[in-house]
């Protein structure tokens, strides 16, 4: 596998008086697509100007492989950073844009010829070479970018916010391009972003960040199935978050003890069971997830005897339609909004059968729901 393993050790920074990042560790394997997800100004892109070398920590090691990389200034650096804002040179051709490393280092023009055309065909832009920048696309642009990054063949790219200057869809589009680009070489990614829908679709695996500490760290699936606090269960997707106390917990298999059923108390809503395999005790403060699109919605009540199914009546307060699915916000015990996402599986000429007032069921089962273990300071 080529790139760099990158680790980060008890990094902390601050500017004056402010903390910008507090005691980051972090391991990021050779070839990984990691991402730096948080909010704006959680210290994320000053964490990559740090790997990179534009900034230096007042506290910490960054080690490429094995080796400190705190000395050395960023072009000794074996890594390469893609900017939001791309800057190409406007007055030279995309060919030069991208020879341009090359011949800081004074490589061979028949190196230059053979690379800068092998780089602009991984980005897709042979045609484009005689272009000057203001003759593309942002998309485009940001692809020369890319070439230019990467044509001294770093073992780390770093991408700070790289789509934000474009449009949603050709944002798609280019993520689509960039996790190709990303299998073809191999190399390691560290990737900047306050989306989360973007970190969850290419990423390896996620830094989630607030206030510049990391709250977690896992794959798409775990941020999204199992998040560890209350801020990353409401920043990762849309969620129904509660406040709860745990009641009582009962072990599932008597044999193995490995999986708990237990009862919370959630002021709201009163009691509900969920399971889970983490260890929680009675009387312990916890928070209470579940996502809407786990959740049922019907105008029958359903049918089933099972005790493991949490089931509330309630009241459509405000159908949002999309296509592809809706998503209901249900007035349920004392106002309490409960969001729940219907996928719309198959066609009906019908229309909505759900509609605003209408008198409804919700209901999850106990499985569904999930505890976060801790709440936000
Ligand atoms: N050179 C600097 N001097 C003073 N404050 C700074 C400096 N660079 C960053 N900051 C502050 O540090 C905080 C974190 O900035 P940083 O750019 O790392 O956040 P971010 O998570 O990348 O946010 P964004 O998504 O908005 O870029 C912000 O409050 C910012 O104003």
């Amino acid at each position: 596998m080529k790139g760099s393993d990158v680790v980060i050790e008890g990094v902390s920074k601050a500017f004056g008086d402010f903390k910008v990042l507090k005691d980051v560790n972090l391991t990021i394997k050779k070839g990984e697509f990691f991402s730096l997800l948080g909010p704006s100004g959680c210290g994320k892109t000053t964490l990559l100007r740090i790997i990179a070398g534009f900034e230096s920590p007042d506290i910490g090691v960054v080690t490429f492989d094995g080796k400190d990389v705190l000395p050395l200034p960023p072009n000794r650096r074996p890594a390469n950073t893609v900017f939001q804002n791309y800057a190409l040179f406007p007055h030279l051709s995309i060919f030069d844009n991208v020879a341009f490393p090359l011949r800081i280092r004074k490589a061979s023009k028949q190196e230059i010829d053979s690379k800068v055309t092998e780089y602009l065909k991984l980005v897709e832009l042979e045609e484009h070479s005689h272009k000057k920048p203001n003759q593309l696309s942002g998309g485009q642009k940001q692809r020369v970018a890319i070439a230019r990054a990467l044509i001294n063949e770093p073992s780390v790219l770093l991408l700070d916010e790289p789509l934000s200057a474009l449009d949603a869809k050709l944002r798609q589009h280019m993520l689509i391009e960039l996790d190709q680009i990303h299998d073809k070489i191999g190399i390691t990614f560290i990737y900047v972003t306050h989306d989360q829908q973007e970190a969850l679709s290419v990423s390896d695996r996620i830094a989630v960040m607030n206030k510049g500490k990391v709250l977690q760290v896992g794959t798409p699936h775990d941020i999204y199935e199992s998040p560890a606090t209350d801020f990353v269960a409401r920043f990762i997707g849309e969620t129904n978050l509660f406040d709860a106390t745990v009641v009582s917990v009962e072990p599932m298999h008597k044999e193995t003890g490995d999986e708990f059923m237990v009862v919370l108390d959630i002021p709201e809503l009163g009691s509900i069971k969920v399971t889970t395999v983490d260890t929680v005790v009675p009387g312990q403060k916890v928070s209470f997830t579940v996502r809407p699109e786990k959740i049922l919605i019907s105008k029958e009540k359903p049918a089933t005897k099972r005790e493991d199914i949490n089931l509330y009546q309630g009241m459509v307060d405000e159908p949002i339609y999309s296509g592809f699915q809706t998503k209901f916000y249900v007035k349920v015990m004392d106002n309490v909004v409960i969001r729940v996402i219907k996928q719309h599986a198959k066609y009906s000429d019908e229309g909505p059968d759900i509609v605003w007032k209408d008198s409804v069921y919700v209901s999850w089962s106990a499985i569904d729901g999930y505890i976060v273990g801790v709440r936000d300071e």
